[in-house]
C-alpha cells in the first residue's frame, strides 16, 4: 500500500494491453518496472482496467494483424476503463527493421486522430522503452495536477456563494469532464 511504502511520491496503476506476442511481458521486464507480481495477472476483465490511470496500447510493428487490433482493445478502454484514463499508442519490435509492415505515418494518423502519444519501442534493444514510462508518468501527473486544481477551485466556489453563479469547474486538462464524482482513478 502507498501509506506503507516511503520511497515515492506517486502511485500510479499502469496497464499494458495488445495482442499475444506484441512484446508487452518484454517492455515491463526491460523498464524492470515494480510489477508487483501483476504481469501474471492475464483475465480481462473490467476488473483488470478498474483504477487505472494509465493503458500503453501495444502492436507489433511485423504484425498487421496486431495494429488492425488496437481499434478492438480502444474499444475495450471504452467499455472498462476511467474515461479520462491516459492512452498511450506503442508500436514494439523497432528493430525488426526488415519484417516492418506496419507504417509509423498510419499509426501516428491513428493516434493523433485520438489526441494521444504514439512511440516505436524495442524491447529488444531497449530503443524509447524508458520514455514510454516516463511520457505516461509526465501525463498522468500533469492530468491528475490539473482535475486536483479544478476540484478545489470547485470547492472553494463552493464556499463562496457570489462565486458560484454562472461558474463551472475548469478543467485544465482539455478534456470535458462531468461533475459525477467517480471513485474509478
Ligand atoms: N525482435 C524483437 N522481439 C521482441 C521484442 N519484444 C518482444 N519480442 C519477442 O516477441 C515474443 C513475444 O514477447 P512477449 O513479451 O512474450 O509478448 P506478450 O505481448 O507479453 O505476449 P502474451 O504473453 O502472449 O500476451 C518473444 O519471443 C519476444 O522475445 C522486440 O522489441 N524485438
Amino acid at each position: 500500500a502507498a501509506t506503507m511504502n516511503p520511497e515515492y511520491d506517486y502511485l500510479f496503476k499502469l496497464l499494458l494491453i495488445g495482442d499475444s506476442g506484441v512484446g508487452k511481458s518484454c517492455l515491463l521486464l526491460r523498464f524492470a518496472w515494480d510489477t508487483a507480481g501483476q504481469e501474471r495477472f492475464r483475465t480481462i476483465t473490467s476488473s483488470y482496467y478498474r483504477g487505472a490511470h494509465g493503458i500503453v496500447i501495444v502492436y507489433d510493428v511485423t504484425e498487421q494483424e496486431s495494429f488492425n487490433n488496437v481499434k478492438l482493445w480502444l474499444d475495450e478502454i471504452d467499455r472498462y476503463a476511467c474515461e479520462s484514463v491516459s492512452r498511450l499508442l506503442v508500436g514494439n519490435k523497432s528493430d525488426l527493421v526488415g519484417r516492418k509492415v506496419v507504417d509509423a505515418a498510419a499509426a501516428q494518423d491513428l493516434a493523433s486522430s485520438l489526441e494521444i502519444s504514439f512511440l516505436e519501442t524495442s524491447a529488444k534493444n531497449s530503443d524509447n522503452v524508458e520514455k514510454v514510462f516516463l511520457t505516461m508518468a509526465s501525463d498522468i501527473h500533469q492530468r491528475l495536477s490539473a482535475e486536483e486544481g479544478a476540484i478545489h477551485q470547485q470547492s472553494r466556489g463552493a464556499q463562496t456563494p457570489r462565486a458560484k453563479i454562472n461558474s463551472a469547474p475548469v478543467w485544465l486538462g482539455g478534456e470535458k469532464q462531468t461533475q459525477e464524482t467517480s471513485n474509478c482513478c
